[in-house]
């Protein structure tokens, strides 16, 4: 399971500089996408071959009774619970406050690795700048410069030093793709695990009592194998199954990284909203193959159906890869189609790309439009081939390649989703370029 990285601290310390630090690598993968706006509380981001995901608690404010500071108190204590490690960022520069010594009072109580992160500390002495903050009784300050990025690498090593070593995923277990259902509040996502499930042969399931970071449950649909990922510990109570906890965005993150496919349900009831936005934007960002279902499809007239419809493209135009299905989870309607998208979002997201075809697709999007010029020079794409799966990475190697520009990704991007009839994936293109322009000359 991917581990969650908490960011806790007072205002203005510096939060939102580590969280955009501790998520930039990962963002820098997926091109500019219109309409794309990212949630900026959580984000992913990778160190070596580690994923992690990240939560920034800002305007976490412990004392805070009511009123909108006390929801997000509400929303930052869920996140501290459902942490992996957490990290307690104080300001360097400023000095202690007695808001700091609240904050690691709630901390100390936490069962869960706490760091103490001093910022700001770029150009000071930094045994000088920790020093105070030892009072706090929650180990060694570790002095950093989020702006600067000083100690940032360090602090990621201390972190996966207390982390469990990452566990391989465990396939041979079960055949088939791995399916997370996912949704905000209310969606009807409960409703269509049990439409799912119910009717079907469930293979096996872990009862009550098992373990945290379980768990697939394995099921079978028209002899096809499937295994849905447990976003909500979900129990079996007689012929039903339910959610034991409430929803939690981390899960429902951990869920998306975990998947092969993702199910995003929407409500035809409901506009679309900043929070169906950030899942899906999420979904994208980690590039998962992606199904949409419209929900409650039974409880609209035509007018409204229009009307969603519209805003879906409207709001989500970035998910145009995938396919969209109006169902009823509650009537069973529309079920079966949203599986066949599963199995072909699931077959184009694994699509093995060969290297002759690729490279001749390339030559053949670049005959019909060169990329622009790049100050003096046009850069030249030389050949292609496929670098990972799930989703498909296209790898161009060539030379003065920085400069392309995102509108031009797109452009291959959509040149090769179409020669592969890739449907339900998104595309990654990864360019490589030779610094030395005869190098790759053979
Ligand atoms: N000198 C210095 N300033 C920093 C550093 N990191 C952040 N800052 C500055 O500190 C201020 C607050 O940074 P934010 O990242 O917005 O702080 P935050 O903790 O997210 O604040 P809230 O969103 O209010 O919770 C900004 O003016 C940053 O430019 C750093 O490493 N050194
Ligand atoms: N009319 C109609 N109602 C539905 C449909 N699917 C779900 N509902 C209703 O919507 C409500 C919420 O459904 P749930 O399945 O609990 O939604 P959820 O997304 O699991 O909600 P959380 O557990 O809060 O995340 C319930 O009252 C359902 O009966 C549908 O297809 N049509």
């Amino acid at each position: 399971m991917i581990p969650t990285l908490v960011l806790v601290g007072r205002p203005n310390v510096g939060k939102s500089t580590l969280f955009n630090r501790l998520t930039k690598t990962r963002d820098a993968l997926v091109a500019d996408q219109p309409g794309l706006t990212r949630d900026r509380h959580y984000g992913v981001g990778r160190v070596g071959s580690r994923d992690y995901l990240v939560v920034d608690t800002a305007g976490f404010d412990p004392v805070a009774k009511d009123g909108i500071m006390h929801e997000m108190a509400r929303q930052a204590e869920q996140a501290i619970a459902e942490a992996d490690v957490l990290l307690f960022m104080v300001d360097g520069r400023n000095g202690l406050t007695p808001h700091d010594q609240e904050i690691a009072n709630r901390l100390r109580r936490v069962d869960r690795p706490v760091f103490l992160v001093v910022n700001k500390g770029e150009g000071m002495n930094r045994a000088v700048v920790g020093a105070e903050f030892h009072a706090l009784g929650l180990g060694a300050p570790l002095v950093i410069s989020a702006a600067h990025g000083d100690g940032v690498h360090p602090l990621l090593d201390e972190v996966f030093e207390v982390l469990p070593p990452e566990t391989p995923e465990p396939e041979g277990d079960a055949p088939g793709p791995r399916v997370a259902i996912v949704g905000r509040p209310n969606v009807g996502k409960s409703t269509l695990i049990n439409t799912l499930l119910g009717e079907e042969r469930v293979i096996a399931f872990d009862m009550p009592g098992t373990t945290r970071d379980a768990i697939s449950i394995p099921f079978s649909r028209n002899g096809r194998e499937y295994k849905l990922i447990d976003t909500a510990g979900l129990r079996r109570r007689g012929k039903v199954f339910e959610a034991v906890e409430k929803f939690s965005v981390i899960k429902t993150l951990q869920a998306i990284e975990q998947a092969n496919v993702v199910v995003l349900v929407l409500d035809a009831s409901q506009d679309v909203s900043d929070q169906d936005a950030h899942i899906a934007g999420f979904v994208l960002e980690t590039g998962r193959a992606l199904v949409l279902a419209i929900n409650k499809w039974d409880s609209v007239d035509d007018y409204r159906r229009e009307q969603i419809k519209n805003d879906v493209a409207r709001k989500l135009p970035f998910l145009s890869f995938a396919r969209s299905h109006y169902v009823s989870a509650l009537k069973s309607q529309g079920i079966g189609a949203v599986l066949n998208s599963v199995d072909r979002a699931y077959a184009a997201a694994m699509a093995k790309l060969s290297t002759p075809k690729l490279t001749r697709l390339l030559q053949e999007a670049v005959v019909k439009q060169a990329p622009p010029k790049v100050r003096m020079f046009r850069p030249k794409m030389r050949y292609a081939h496929q670098g990972g799966s799930n989703p498909p990475i296209i790898v161009i190697h060539g030379t003065g390649l920085e400069g392309i520009p995102a509108s031009y990704t797109r452009y291959l991007e959509r040149c090769f989703m179409e020669a592969f009839k890739l449907q339900g994936t998104p595309l990654r293109i990864q360019f490589r370029s030779s610094t030395n322009p005869y190098s790759d000359r053979k």
